[in-house]
This record gives C-alpha cells, structure tokens and sequence, in this order.
C-alpha cells in the first residue's frame, strides 16, 4: 500500500518563488492499494503527481565541497549504466543528476537562506541554520515512499532560489552534499551512508587545483574561503562520519617522508561491520591483518610504489573492516592483478573492477586508491540495491506461507 500526498490548491506553473514549505500547498492523502501492482498517478491543476508502489532506495554521500563528490557519482551511475542527465527541458541550472536507475538530487537544494540572506545573517551554507531539514526530510521520505516532489533548486549560478523541480521517485535516489547525516530523521530514511573524509593537506591541493584553473580564484581567496568554513564545517560537517556504513579517508601519502606536494595518496577504505546488505571487502583472508606490496613481476610500480594494508579496527566505537591503498597505478591494465586478490567486491563477472576504471581513466584519481574505493562502493551499492529488491519481492511469500 503506499499514501500518495496530492497538492491541490496551485498550478506548479503559477509559482514564480518556490514555496517556503509544502504548506503553500493543499494537500491530500490519497490511499493507494498497490496490490493490483498498478502504478497510480494523476494529473492535478498542470501539476504533474506520480505515486509508485515501489520503495526508492536511498543512498547518502556526504562531503565538504570540492572533495569529490561529483565525481563518485559518476562513477556510480557508471556501474548502473546510462549517462547521468540533468532533467529534460528543466532549469539549466538544475543540480539533479538523473539516469535510468539513479536520480542523484544535490542537498544544496534545501538552502533555506540564498546568498544575500546568508551574508546578511552572517551564517555559511554548512551551517543548520541556513537550511530546511523539515522540508528536507518531508521530500526524501515522500520520495522513498514512491511519491513525487517538487523540489526547491539551489542556483549556484545566481546565488538565489529557483522555483521548483518534480521529483519522480526512482529506483535508486542519492542524497549528496552538506548534510545527508546531520538531521536524525533524514539519517533514518538512508539504505546505505558514504562519507568522503579528505585531509586539510589534500583538500587543499585539490581546492588551488580546481577553484585557481577552472574558476579563475586567487590562491589568497581560496586559503581564505577554507578558514572561513572551517569552523562550521568542524561543527556540523565533520561528525557526520561517525553514522556513514563507509567512510573513504584520503590523506597525504606514508610511502615520501615530509611529503607536501599532495600527489600521491594514502586511501582508507573504512566499512562498517554488521550492515544489512553489506559485507565489506576483504584481501587475501577475512578477518587477518595483512600488509601487501604488490609491486613485482606482475605489478610495474615507479617511486614511490604501492603498498596495501587491510585489518579489523573500530572507528567511532564501531567495528569495522579497512582496505588501504597508498601510491598509485602506473598501468591500470594491471590492476586486475590486484582486483584477482580481493574478495567481496560484488562484481558481476572478472575483471569488472578494472574495466570501470580503465572506461573512467579520465576522472580524477584513477590511478590511485580515490578511483578504486570508489568503484568498489559502487559495485557494493549495486548489490545492496539487487538484495533488497530480492528481499522485497520475497516479502509477500514468505508473509503468505506464514
Ligand atoms: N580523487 C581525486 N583525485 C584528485 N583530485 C580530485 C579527486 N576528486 C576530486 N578531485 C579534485 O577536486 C575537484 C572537485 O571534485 P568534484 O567536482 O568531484 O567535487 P564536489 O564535491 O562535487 O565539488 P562541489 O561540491 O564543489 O561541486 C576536481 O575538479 C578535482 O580537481
Ligand atoms: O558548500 C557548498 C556546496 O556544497 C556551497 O558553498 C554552498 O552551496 C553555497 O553555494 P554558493 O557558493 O554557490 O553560494
């Protein structure tokens, strides 16, 4: 059964400002008996309402800005297939990202304060106050529910509020950005929680990388935007990661003493034990404590080399499992060598692992751990997604033969 909430009172064409909260609408619950396996959905006042009978599964990811997050996306959506899109004749400064199985909506979008209103409250995007969790959680549990939303857009263009986009529910929904994890309620919808953990050092190189070549930054006004966050994002960001089912650390690399160039790095893979639908990688023996140079006859490694460690520790007084990888690829042909020796990684046939990175050599961090923990999070998603479809479809057996 799923209870589809229908706006009554407006044409979504009408509204030139989106509404502050859904209560500039009226609404109605409408009960659904889904059991006829039809997908009801109707067409109110020019506004389109779907209500599927399938539950969305919801992904969060959650990073500071300019840590990567755009690019484990692609990734992902890569390992579903079908490119990514923003929605079909909508703002072209949307944020939502939509594939055949995955809608990836960016939390940006629930800034309640715009530019200006920040500046004037003297408040960052990072913290609560600048944002509508109430709302948030409304649309993402409306979502999971099968029901569509017409969510706000965040321009990052403007600086403003755009009105607002329909949301259909998909198989698959990602909430990425700020605050996947900070609201309880929100934390509660999630299926599965990433959190990308990159050190000051490498934010920093990869902020003067991207921000001074692509947007034309000053080094001064970069180093100084990342002070000015870094408070709030201690605050409110940061302690996100004690509730993520995986974290992937990124640090300067072991292997150069003092080194602070920031090109080769140090991943850490950190997964949680005890998920449902989760069951971390393993190398060699699960359980083990194992150190691993792969470099040899079947790995070519140039300075400074590759080494692998993998281990039980416990993180945030949780058990959990770490996969690391310091240095990177020379030929990322050969990562099948290492692929060959890990376990669990939910792939669908040999080699999968390494072909998604070969299609993606182009991305950023591909010939380092960044690239490969995040294929692997991306194949184990894949997977969740599939077992818990599985238990789904099994739910009404099981209950019949009961
Ligand atoms: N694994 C990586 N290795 C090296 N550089 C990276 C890596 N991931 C991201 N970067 C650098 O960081 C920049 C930002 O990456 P990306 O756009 O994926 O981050 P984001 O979190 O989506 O950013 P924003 O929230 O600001 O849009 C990239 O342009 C690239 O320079
Ligand atoms: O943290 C951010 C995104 O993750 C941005 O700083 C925040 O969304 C504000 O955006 P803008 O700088 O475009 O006004």
């Amino acid at each position: 059964m799923a209870i589809c909430t229908v706006y009554t009172a407006q044409s979504l064409n009408s509204i030139s400002t989106p509404p502050k909260t859904h209560l500039g609408f009226s609404q109605k619950q409408v009960i659904f008996y889904t059991n006829t396996k039809r997908k009801p959905s109707s067409k109110r006042y020019g506004t389109e309402i779907s209500c599927s009978a399938e539950k969305t599964v919801v992904i969060g990811l959650a990073a500071d800005s300019g840590c990567g997050k755009s690019t484990f996306m692609r990734r992902l959506t890569s390992v579903f297939g079908g490119a990514a899109e923003p929605p079909k004749g909508g703002n072209p400064d949307s944020n939502t990202l939509i594939s055949d199985t995955t809608t990836v909506i960016c939390l940006d979008d629930y800034h309640s304060l715009d530019r200006t209103g920040r500046k004037e409250k003297g408040v960052t995007a990072l913290d609560p106050r600048a944002n509508n969790f109430d709302l948030m959680y409304e649309q993402v549990k409306s979502i999971k529910d099968g029901v569509a939303v017409d969510k706000p857009i965040y321009n990052h263009v403007s600086g403003l509020l755009d009105p607002p986009e329909l949301i259909k529910p998909p198989k698959i929904l990602v909430i990425e950005g700020l605050h996947p994890m900070y609201d309880a309620r929100v934390r509660d919808l999630l299926d599965f929680s990433i959190y990308l953990d990159i050190s000051n050092e490498v934010k920093f190189a990869w902020k003067i990388q991207r921000d001074m070549a692509e947007r034309g930054h000053s080094l001064e006004s970069i180093k100084a935007s990342i002070e000015a966050r870094k408070p709030d994002f201690d605050a409110y960001i940061d302690p996100q990661k004690q509730y993520a089912d995986v974290v992937i650390e990124v640090l300067p690399t072991q292997l150069i003493p003092d080194d602070n160039e920031g090109k080769v790095l140090r991943v850490k893979l950190i997964m949680k034990e005890g998920v449902k639908y989760f069951n971390p990688v393993y190398l060699f023996d699960e359980g083990s404590t194992i150190n691993w140079i792969p470099c040899g006859r079947k790995l070519t490694c140039s300075y400074p080399g590759i080494k692998f460690a993998y281990g039980p520790d416990t993180y945030y007084g949780n058990e959990v499992s770490v996969l690391e990888m310091d240095g990177q690829f020379d030929r990322l042909d050969e990562l099948i060598y290492v692929e060959s020796h890990l376990s669990n990684i939910s792939t669908k046939f040999y080699g999968e692992i390494t072909q998604q990175m070969l299609k993606h050599s182009d991305f950023p961090g591909s010939s380092n751990g960044t690239g490969l923990f995040q294929t692997i999070v991306g194949l184990k998603i894949r997977d969740l997604y599939e077992q818990i479809v599985a238990a789904r479809a099994a739910a009404p057996v099981a209950a019949a033969k009961a």
